[in-house]
């Protein structure tokens, strides 16, 4: 194990310093595509803006005649491309692949300075990030790069889940974490068929009613209420996140027609202390857009606090409520974010700037 003094020191001669805090930007949809498909290639630029991530996918979901098609397609993009408020993300291959250092060790001389974070796949524990880490120094010092590229891994094997912790600390250059549910569920040997989101066979039922007798109904017509398959998983990212100061987000869902359990599925994980998603098509960007930033309810509820509260400590009643110092900080959670998006994105800055304007106690 490193020691802690050298942490933070750069991994190779020349290469740019460690950040010592990840950067807080907008990261609510992640939006993929694939640099050797045409059609989706043309679309980026205008993406630009729309979008607070745009990743150029390389592994699962590029055909393996394609990779390098994709790789040169997405080096081209990199360097055509003013990408201004949006970041550009990559997803490599894995690092057991033919094609993982040929990935990068294209990618970050050819644009590197534009390249914001790398995305692992199937990471399974520190090790696999202490060779990105080092192979990145190497590369960033080669090409004079003035600001380190950060690192993202997808959680989906058992072992990268067993070894989250770990994976979370290896690196000052992790900047987060999503969760593959599609490569996880196949690796624990689940039996889903899905990319992401429930399953109705995954379900609690309500006790049977009792007869005359006392004895169950079991045949009796009972509720069923359908459970979450990601609950744990998604909350194990979140705690160890949070305890490293990098961000968690769900992943992909792949029911790309059912936009209202892909809303719900982005929503439990916003509401469990991620910061955003990935999207897999146009049509899932608005939904991410929009689960990842703070209702003007919560908003306005949230500033109603930070005022009552006057200095932070204490106790107030509000809306027949108990405020105080903790429910304070979850507050000011909601008020930190919705300033961060404000800053990028006009029309909710209008939203959140006409609360201001309601007459007092609306
Ligand atoms: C488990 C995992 O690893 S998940 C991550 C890996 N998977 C991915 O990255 C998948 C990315 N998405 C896709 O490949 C596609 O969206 C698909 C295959 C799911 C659906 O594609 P299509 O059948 O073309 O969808 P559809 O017909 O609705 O597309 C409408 C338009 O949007 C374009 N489009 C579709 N997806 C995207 C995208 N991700 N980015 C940009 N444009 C896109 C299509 O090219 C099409 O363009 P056109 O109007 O000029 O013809
Ligand atoms: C996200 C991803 O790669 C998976 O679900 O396998
Ligand atoms: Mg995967």
């Amino acid at each position: 194990m490193r020691s802690a003094k050298d942490f933070f020191a750069p991994l190779a001669v020349g290469a740019p310093a460690p950040v010592r805090e990840v950067p807080a930007r907008p990261s609510r949809a992640i939006h993929f595509f694939d640099p050797s498909n045409p059609k989706m290639a043309a679309k980026v630029p205008a993406m630009v803006g729309t979008v607070d991530v745009l990743l150029g996918n390389l592994e699962d979901a590029v055909k393996a005649d394609k990779k390098i098609e994709a790789r040169e397609g997405l080096v081209r993009i990199g360097q055509e491309v003013d990408f201004g408020p949006t970041q550009l993300w990559t997803r490599i291959n894995s690092l057991d692949s033919p094609w993982a250092l040929d990935d990068l060790t294209t990618l970050v001389p050819a644009i590197g300075h534009k390249l914001d974070v790398v995305m692992v796949p199937k990471v399974q524990g520190a090790e696999d990030i202490h060779y990105v880490d080092r192979l990145l120094a190497q590369l960033e010092a080669k090409a004079g790069l003035e600001r380190p590229i950060l690192v993202h891994a997808i959680l989906e094997t058992a072992r990268g889940v067993a070894n989250v912790e770990e994976i979370c600390g290896a690196s000052p250059r992790m900047q987060g974490l999503s969760l593959g549910p599609a490569d996880l569920a196949a690796d624990r040997r689940m039996k889903t068929t899905r990319v992401g989101g429930g399953h109705p066979g995954y379900l609690v039922r309500q006790d049977p009613p009792k007869g005359e007798d006392g004895t169950a109904q079991i045949e009796a017509q009972r509720a069923t209420y359908q459970q979450d398959l990601w609950h744990y998983t998604v909350a194990r990212m979140v705690d160890a996140c949070a305890a490293h100061g990098i961000y968690p987000y769900y992943g992909p869902f792949g029911d790309i027609t059912d936009v209202v359990a892909c809303e719900d599925q982005f929503r439990n994980a916003f509401l469990l202390g991620c910061v955003g998603t990935w999207s897999l098509h146009p049509k899932q960007i608005a939904i991410a857009n929009r689960v990842f930033s703070p209702s003007v309810e919560d908003i306005r509820h949230a500033r109603r606090v930070v005022a009552a509260m006057g200095d932070g400590t204490g106790a107030v009643m509000l809306d027949g409520k108990m405020e105080d110092d903790a429910s304070l900080k979850q507050c000011l959670v909601m008020v930190d974010l919705a300033e961060q998006l404000a800053a990028i994105d006009p029309e909710l800055k209008k939203q959140y700037d006409a609360i201001d304007a309601e007459p007092q106690g609306a």
